[in-house]
């Protein structure tokens, strides 16, 4: 059977299904209903879709591939904070129904006291009309109706259905020709901005300070976004890969090393990732700098500092935490970071919006103390950061996994607009720091110039 016969015949079940589903009750909340199919190139085939919104989503380990299509439920949360109606969804949703496959994708701001990105809102979560779930060589297509307005909502999930095309080879790689270039803050900003997070004073009471700089490209021959994705997971495997496009003209992709949490049940999984330099040419001489970076005082240091805050913010939450006690080297394609593993096993009854209360964010895009270092960033940094260094991913019962959306990039008509942020300690050089945010923009501007 080729792929298409299989995806058809698969979108030809469900149609006939949820026609049944039509001559009966409507059920409590939701119903999910799932047909297999044989693996596919899921971003391909998502960058084929007519329908909105788009979103992609890849695991880090296990490989999980999801690509979802449409919104069975879609909340836009502009209010500050948005962590009640938040509430809501989470527990009339998921919580209502620990056994279902349910999940809401999604992301949350940065900062929810800067204006959020038109939009994305402060935070945004859709439970898919149609999802593809793929994990190995298993593949589930899964379609989601709910119970609310019930006549019009099996409408909706027949007309999204009649949408879905097959896969078809992403759009080539052409280069942007970028006409401007324009970062913020600019080079003499960033010094100033350097000299007062380092100043002894300040730097007694807000230890960690993480930077960030917009760096926006105009261009009128941007490459297709679900594209650009794919090249940067091809060079950073062992990275997440995800994408959020609400509507044809916004795309944020991001090809993050970065975990906020996984949990499964009870068990939490997350990391501290601070600390940076760049790869050697050799393998000598990447060992070396990899040696180097351990034995660095000053990386060391943004490292310890993010252990240690995820490890007090865990613990009121916790029966038992606990981190590698020394950092080991994660290799990207430009670069490499000092990385320590962080478990923990929950308290019964702690739920995922506490968890991300508690995390996000981390001392490895905010700062320490949280409050005052965030306050600087968003008084001085001069941009708005949206979802770059929010917290990306999903929301299940029982299964839940944020990635911190760093190494991001958002998509606008004519224009694309990278991030990148460095975290300034006592012994951080502006030089130095603003190298370290070139380097951590090297691959995705190497897609971008079609290298
Ligand atoms: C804030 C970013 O990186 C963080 C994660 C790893 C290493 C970092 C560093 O060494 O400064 C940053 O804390 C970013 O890439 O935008
Ligand atoms: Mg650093």
């Amino acid at each position: 059977m080729t792929q298409q016969n299989n995806l058809s015949s698969a979108i030809a079940r469900l149609q006939l299904r949820l026609e049944q589903l039509a001559l009966g009750n409507p059920p409590e909340r939701c119903v999910q209903l799932v047909e297999n199919l044989e693996e596919l190139p899921l971003l391909a085939w998502l960058a084929n879709q007519t329908a909105y919104p788009k979103i992609y989503w890849r695991g880090r380990r296990d490989g999980e591939q999801v690509a979802a299509i449409g919104a069975a439920k879609d909340y836009l949360l502009e209010e500050i904070p948005a962590t009640e109606k938040l509430d809501q969804l989470y527990n009339n949703y998921l919580r209502a129904t620990p056994d279902s496959l349910m999940r809401l994708y999604g992301g949350v701001s940065f900062d929810p006291e800067q204006p959020a990105w038109q939009g994305y809102g402060q935070a945004r979560f859709v439970l898919p009309r149609v999802e593809i779930r793929q994990i190995g060589e298993q593949s589930r297509l899964i379609l989601s109706v709910t119970a609310d307005d019930w006549n019009d909502d099996l409408a909706a999930a027949r007309a999204t259905l009649a949408t879905l095309l097959p896969a078809k080879p992403l759009p080539p790689l052409a280069p942007a020709h970028v006409i401007n270039r324009s970062e913020l803050p600019s080079r003499g900003r960033w010094q100033d901005l350097i000299e007062q997070v380092t100043n002894p004073n300040f730097i007694a009471n807000t230890p960690k300070v993480v930077l960030a700089r917009e760096t926006q490209l105009h261009s009128n021959t941007l490459p297709n976004p679900w594209t650009v994705l794919h090249s940067w997971g091809l060079l950073n495997p062992t990275s997440y890969q995800y994408g959020f496009q609400f509507s044809p003209e916004q795309t944020f992709i991001s090809c993050s090393p970065e975990r906020l949490y996984q949990r499964l049940g009870r068990e939490l999984s997350t990391e501290a990732l601070a600390g940076t330099t760049i790869r050697g040419f050799t393998d000598s001489e990447d060992d070396a700098l990899a040696q180097a970076l351990l034995n660095d005082g000053k990386n060391s240091h943004e490292n310890q500092l993010v252990r240690e805050h995820i490890e007090q913010q865990l613990s009121p939450l916790s029966e038992y935490v606990g981190a590698e006690e020394s950092p080991s080297i994660l290799k990207l394609n430009h670069i490499q970071h000092l990385h320590r593993n962080i478990r923990a096993e929950l308290k019964a009854g702690v739920n995922d919006l506490q968890l991300l209360q508690a995390l996000h964010p981390t001392p490895a895009v905010g700062g320490l103390p949280r409050a005052a270092a965030m306050n600087f960033i968003r008084q001085r940094e001069g941009f708005e950061r949206g979802w770059y260094a929010g917290a990306c991913g999903y929301l299940g019962a029982n299964d839940t996994e944020f990635s911190v959306a760093i190494r991001s990039a958002r998509f606008q008509p004519g224009q694309v607009t990278l991030f990148a942020g460095a975290g300034i300690v006592s012994d951080s050089i502006a030089d130095d720091e603003w190298q370290e945010l070139n380097n951590k923009l090297t691959t995705v501007l190497g897609i971008l110039n079609g290298l």
